[in-house]
């Protein structure tokens, strides 16, 4: 039976010394969150890319956590802030509070746990409606199977892959927080989801400019698509207060001159 340690009092909390390019305001701030079952090693990941530390005997998490990291993915320096939840249902309502304004959503598993597969669409809807996410369809999800080290599975990477086709063609991953498999190319497909969906915004949002000073047929199109994108992206709204200088502020700054 594992013990549990409140959130507050984890001595983890914090960050690592951030990169130059943060410092001086280049570097972006993304917001992502673990959801999973209990036990499934959200805390595990996080922890293992944050200090490289695994812990066999690790806590259950009350409420939430989150660590920073800052990294660079293709060329694009990132400052990642990790949001660990509690997988126990008895904790919903301490977690629910900070899915909004989160850029990617971690839907982790255990490989050796069928359950906590079979729960991941309830952790999908949860995240949706709890983070007001109103274009769920292009929202960037990665899922995680992770205890891959684990000899006994109840889930096979084919059926992983195949719910992921399935449910919105989400990149899969199989981790191992103990023996640090896989964990930083999962933190880094976070990123690079999140910078495809920025960089369709920026592209989306440089044509409704150029458009919106027409009268003709294709600039009320297009005005009508800008404004579908700004009702459909609301949920970063709260997300651009955050960043420093990143492409949310300038997307952001053209969708209000949009409107
Ligand atoms: N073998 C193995 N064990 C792991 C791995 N990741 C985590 N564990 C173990 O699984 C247990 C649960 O890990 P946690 O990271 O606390 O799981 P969690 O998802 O954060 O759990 P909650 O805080 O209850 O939501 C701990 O005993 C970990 O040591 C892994 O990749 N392989």
């Amino acid at each position: 039976m594992r013990g549990f340690r409140p959130a507050a009092s984890r001595d983890c909390l914090g960050t690592v010394p951030l990169h130059p390019a943060a410092m001086s305001g280049k570097s972006l701030l993304l917001k992502v969150i673990l959801l999973g079952d209990g036990g499934v090693g959200k805390s595990s990941l996080m922890n293992r890319y944050v200090t490289n530390k695994f812990d066999s005997q690790a806590f259950h998490t009350i409420g939430v956590e989150f660590l920073n990291r800052d990294l660079e993915v293709d060329g694009r320096f990132v400052t990642l802030q990790i949001w660990d939840t509690a997988g126990q249902e008895r904790f919903k309502s301490l977690r629910t509070p900070f899915y909004r304004g989160a850029d990617c959503c971690l839907l982790t598993f255990s490989v050796d746990d069928r359950q906590s597969f079979e729960n991941l669409s309830n952790w999908q809807k949860e995240f949706v409606y709890y983070a007001d996410v109103k274009d769920p369809e292009h929202f960037p999800f990665v899922v995680l199977g992770n205890k891959i080290d684990k000899l006994e599975r109840q889930v096979s990477t084919e059926e992983a892959q195949a719910w992921c086709m399935e449910n919105g063609n989400y990149p899969y991953l199989e981790t191992s927080a103990k023996d640090d498999t896989n964990v930083a190319v999962a933190f880094e497909e976070a990123v690079r989801q999140v910078l495809a969906v920025e960089e369709q915004l920026e592209h989306c949002m440089l044509g409704h400019t150029i458009d919106l000073h027409s009268s003709s047929k294709s600039g009320e199109f297009a005005a009508a698509l800008a404004l579908g994108h700004w009702h459909g992206l609301l949920w970063r709204k709260e997300h651009a207060l955050l960043c420093q200088g990143g492409m949310q502020w300038k997307a952001m700054a053209a969708l209000t001159a949009v409107a």
